[in-house]
């Protein structure tokens, strides 16, 4: 586990303090993807950067896995530092060398693997990240997909129990973001390892996190399950990366709204209820009329949702209201 006990830090430039962490408290559990979201400058790097101390803080306590790790210095550091891995938005790869020798870098820069374990190590990772056939190419032989599966391999190469992934995918199109982020997501499934990302994409934050801090102005202004967060959120910096991540225009939902009749409720579905024929059912029972205003199906990782905003005239509407709740759908109501 990752804990953050009181974790603030400031930079000191030219004698003067400048602040960009705030006290944060943070425990990030053993096996999890954790998101921390947030606008540039908000505090991301600084904190994904105290996590393996890249940063030393100005005060309180970090602790993984039950160690106090604040205070270490340079020989502690270097064995933790082989248990903590990182990749980088620009992959930071070195040129000169080739894929193979990236990969084999941290290994041979830790002077305790033997030459056949560093080959059979590469071998290994070239293949899990898909890259066999590339092992002798130079990184500018790459595309920005493959280099980044390279940092991947090279960060994995010493068997890390952490991996942070410091904007991994903000420099790569739609499309080999995806297949970086899948990457990712086996890794974790398949060796049980912890990841901390930073993105200021919330999409990121969907497709892979289970849980999400969302950072603002250097402080922690929301945290919990991406489920909950991404479906509910309440502070107004989650609220606007979510509607952005969805597209929706806030002021012209409002004015949708004033065009709309009756009551406006807005309702989720999480899993199970997402597919259930629940609409028509409610509105034959309760005699009340909908029209859909705004309607959205996706997933959250593996979790499907629906949410819906609806307007609604005629019938019973508090009959409808508890039906659709007693269906497990969450309902919202906005006017
Ligand atoms: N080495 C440094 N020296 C001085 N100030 C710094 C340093 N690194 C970051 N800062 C300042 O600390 C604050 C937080 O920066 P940080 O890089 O952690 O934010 P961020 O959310 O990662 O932003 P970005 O997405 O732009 O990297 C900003 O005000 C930034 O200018």
């Amino acid at each position: 586990m990752i804990e953050f006990d009181q974790v603030h830090k400031a930079y000191e430039v030219e004698g003067r303090a400048i602040p960009a962490l705030q006290p944060t408290d943070l425990a990030i559990q053993n096996g999890e993807i954790f998101g921390i979201v947030g606008h540039s400058g908000a505090g991301k790097s600084t904190l994904i950067r105290l996590i393996n101390l890249l940063e030393r803080p100005s005060g309180g306590r970090i602790v993984i896995d039950g160690e106090d790790v604040t205070g270490y210095g340079s020989d502690n550091l270097r064995a933790f530092r082989r248990q903590v891995g990182m990749i980088f938005q620009h992959f930071n790869l070195l040129w000169s060398k080739t894929v193979e020798d990236n990969i084999a870098f941290p290994m041979k820069l830790a002077g305790i693997y033997s030459k056949e374990e560093i080959r059979a190590r590469v071998k290994e990772l070239l293949e899990r990240v898909g890259l066999t056939h590339h092992a002798r190419k130079y990184p500018s032989q790459l595309s920005g997909g493959q280099k980044q599966r390279v940092g991947i391999a090279r960060a994995l190469a010493c068997r890390p129990t952490i991996l942070l992934c410091d904007e991994a995918t903000s420099a790569l199109d739609p499309q080999t973001t995806q297949s970086v982020l899948r990457l990712l997501a086996d890794i974790n499934r398949e060796l049980g390892l912890t990841i901390v990302l930073i993105t200021h994409e919330m999409d990121v934050v969907r497709r892979v996190c289970d849980r999400v801090a969302v950072m603002d102005a250097g402080e922690v202004v929301e945290m919990g399950p991406v489920t909950d967060v991404f479906l509910h959120p309440k502070h107004p910096t989650t609220r606007d990366f979510v509607f952005e991540s969805e597209h929706i225009d806030e002021r012209e939902m409002h004015e949708d709204f004033e065009n709309a009749e009756g009551r406006i409720l807005r309702l989720t579905f999480r899993g199970e209820s997402t597919y259930k024929p629940l609409l028509g059912s409610v509105a034959r029972e309760t005699g009340v009329d909908f029209s859909i205003l705004s309607g959205r199906i996706d997933r959250i990782k593996d979790t499907p949702y629906g949410q819906l905003t609806l307007s609604l005239v005629g019938g019973d509407l508090k009959a409808a209201q508890s039906a659709l709740e007693a269906a497990d759908v969450h309902v919202e109501v906005l006017r």
